[in-house]
């Protein structure tokens, strides 16, 4: 309701008074007609003031006692007009003020209403004694208490627990109190402080979220999360083909047989299992194999049998579930799924345990298999390619090689030629191999002589096309001209027979004046050059064993044979 302001006339002034008048008519509070008073300068004229009914006064204040400011309180006065003294005044100031006060007052409580009504945080206001006083509407969305069933309880009955009960308790604020609301079972998340009134404790407010919907999204976030973690595994693990036909250089009839063969292979889907000595090709002819068969957009995915441990093998071909063992934490796809409609290719496969031979035979008859801990029977269709530089057969008849699986791997034989069997294809090898390495390494093109690619198949290059590659790249390091000299090359390749004719002499002797090597002296010459070259540490022997194309397992055993100086 508004009220019209008080219409008022002061004769006789006082400074104070004249401004404290003046401060309530610009708060609206009184129409302050005019000031009547001939003594001072100050003093707004009221001379020109009739009374009349357009213009009612409804007080005139009296501010000096003199008969000549007395005398003239008729000419204003009307017949509802009230005067007063100075003294009637400032009690009546004092009334004004409080209205004042209560208009303030009443405005920030509106103010307070919209905002709590409309704030999306539930909120709760307790007194000093902890009985409920105010719950917002979010308040009751959120619980599901309605205010009636609120106001007026003791929160130390209703939420005992809760933010309120313990601000109570300590006076002191509370940030982040995690609860969960009878009313709806909706977890909530609270702030709440206490109220202090010119230093005296009058109660406590929390405002509070519901934060199943936070919670809801960020489980769904993790979920996320680990299927894009899984999902860049997967990438990681699976490969494109890099080398396709056209990688394999040779004209020789040994390696275009081979050439022929795959490609024969290319067009089916049978298991292949590639042999050969290490360094003559085998994963290059299974990438190239995938890059021309029909799924060669689907996965090609590479695993070395000799290289990962035999404990772990089984998780990263098979896969496992969550729990399945202690650091499983989360569920792993394995690579056999991982190469689900494309190819799998198992390097080494002879190094593979009995265990793990049975379960991929299993793989190979029936197209199925379960993850590591799990029971669900998991169906693939996968083209195997296996590759090894053990005699397989040889294994079998051992008992180290189940003898159904190299039947099931055997389907279609590779045979990958020795490089020293088709030295004629060594000239083109130089040269698509130097091309190859020059622009992996940045180097512009370079070439040998005649002369030089002589020297090089003079040699019997024991590590096929990987130790020439690694020869090569060494001369291109070295040389100082775009044509690599012959005496860079005869340089290194004396080092390389230099090797071998100590081994051969010692051969020899053995042998008693033959020149043929014996092949425990050959091995243990590799082993040994091996062990030179990458260094005796974990990773070097690592290397040394994938050099020699045998098992780290199997290049312990050589060195306590064979009693070599490690270090
Ligand atoms: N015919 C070829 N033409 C061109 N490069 C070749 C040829 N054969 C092998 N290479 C190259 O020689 C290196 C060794 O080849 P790859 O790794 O395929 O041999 P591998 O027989 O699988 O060896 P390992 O048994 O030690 O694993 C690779 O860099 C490969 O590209």
């Amino acid at each position: 309701m508004t009220t019209m302001p008080l219409s008022l006339i002061l004769i006789g002034s006082a400074p104070e008074l004249q401004r404290t008048l003046l401060d309530w008519k610009q708060l609206g509070a009184i129409n302050l007609i005019g000031v009547w008073d001939p003594h001072s300068p100050d003093a707004i004229s009221c001379e020109s003031l009739t009374p009349s009914a357009e213009q009612p006064v409804d007080l005139i204040l009296v501010a000096n006692k003199e008969r000549e400011y007395l005398d003239k309180i008729s000419d204003f006065q009307q017949e509802r007009t009230l005067v007063i003294d100075f003294h009637t005044f400032w009690i009546l100031e004092l009334l004004v003020e409080k209205t004042l006060d209560l208009q303030a007052l009443s405005k920030s409580e509106q103010l307070f209403q919209t905002i709590s009504k409309y704030s999306h945080e539930g909120i709760q206001f307790v007194d000093a004694q902890g009985i409920v006083q105010y719950v917002n509407p979010s308040f009751s969305r959120i619980t599901n208490v309605s205010p009636e069933e609120r106001i007026g309880k003791s929160i130390f009955d209703v939420s005992p627990n809760g933010a309120l009960a313990q601000v109570l308790k300590t006076r002191a604020p509370v940030i982040g109190w995690k609860s969960t609301s009878h009313g709806s079972n909706v977890e909530t998340i609270s702030n709440a402080a206490p109220i202090t009134v010119e230093g005296e404790f009058r109660g406590a407010v929390t405002t509070f979220q519901d934060i199943t919907e936070i919670k809801h999204l960020s489980m769904e976030l993790q979920q996320r999360d680990l299927e894009i973690s899984s999902l860049h595994d997967h990438l990681r693990q699976v490969h494109i083909p890099r080398y396709t036909f056209q990688d394999i250089i040779g004209e020789s009839k040994s390696i275009q047989r081979t050439i022929e063969i795959a490609k024969k292979a290319a067009r089916t889907r049978s298991t292949v299992l590639i042999t050969g000595e290490s360094g003559t090709g085998k994963e290059l002819f299974a990438h190239a194999i995938h890059a021309s068969s029909s799924f060669h957009q689907k996965p090609f995915v590479a695993v070395n049998c000799a290289a990962i441990p035999a404990s772990l093998l089984e998780s990263e071909l098979f896969g496992y579930e969550k729990g399945a063992f202690t650091h499983a934490t989360k569920q792993k796809i394995g690579k056999i799924e991982l190469a689900n409609e494309g190819t799998l290719f198992l390097d080494e496969v002879g190094d593979m345990s009995p265990q793990l031979q049975a379960k991929l035979l299993r793989v190979l008859q029936s197209k199925e298999f379960e993850r590591v801990g799990g029971l669900a029977t998991i169906k693939v269709n996968v083209r195997i390619i296996a590759a090894t530089n053990h005699n397989l057969q040889q294994l079998v008849e051992e008992g180290a090689f189940r003898e159904d699986l190299y039947y099931r791997l055997h389907v279609i034989r590779l045979e990958t030629p020795p490089l020293r069997d088709r030295i004629e294809d060594l000239p083109a090898l130089v040269q698509a191999l130097m091309e190859r390495i020059g622009s992996r390494l940045g180097l512009s093109p370079m070439a040998l002589t005649n002369k030089g690619t002589g020297l090089l198949s003079d040699y019997h290059w024991p590590g096929n096309i990987r130790e020439l590659e690694n020869v090569l790249e060494r001369l291109m390091n070295e040389s100082t001209s775009s044509v690599i000299p012959d005496s860079l090359v005869r340089m290194h390749m004396n080092k390389l027979l230099g090797t071998l004719s100590a081994s051969h002499a010692a051969g020899q002797a053995a042998l008693s004046g033959t020149d043929i090597l014996p092949l425990r002296v050959m091995e243990r010459e590799q082993i040994n050059r091996a062990l030179s070259k990458y260094g005796t540490s974990l990773a070097g022997k690592k290397k040394a064993a994938n050099s020699l194309g045998i098992s780290i397992a199997t290049l312990y055993n050589k060195i306590k044979e064979y009693r070599l100086q490690e270090g």
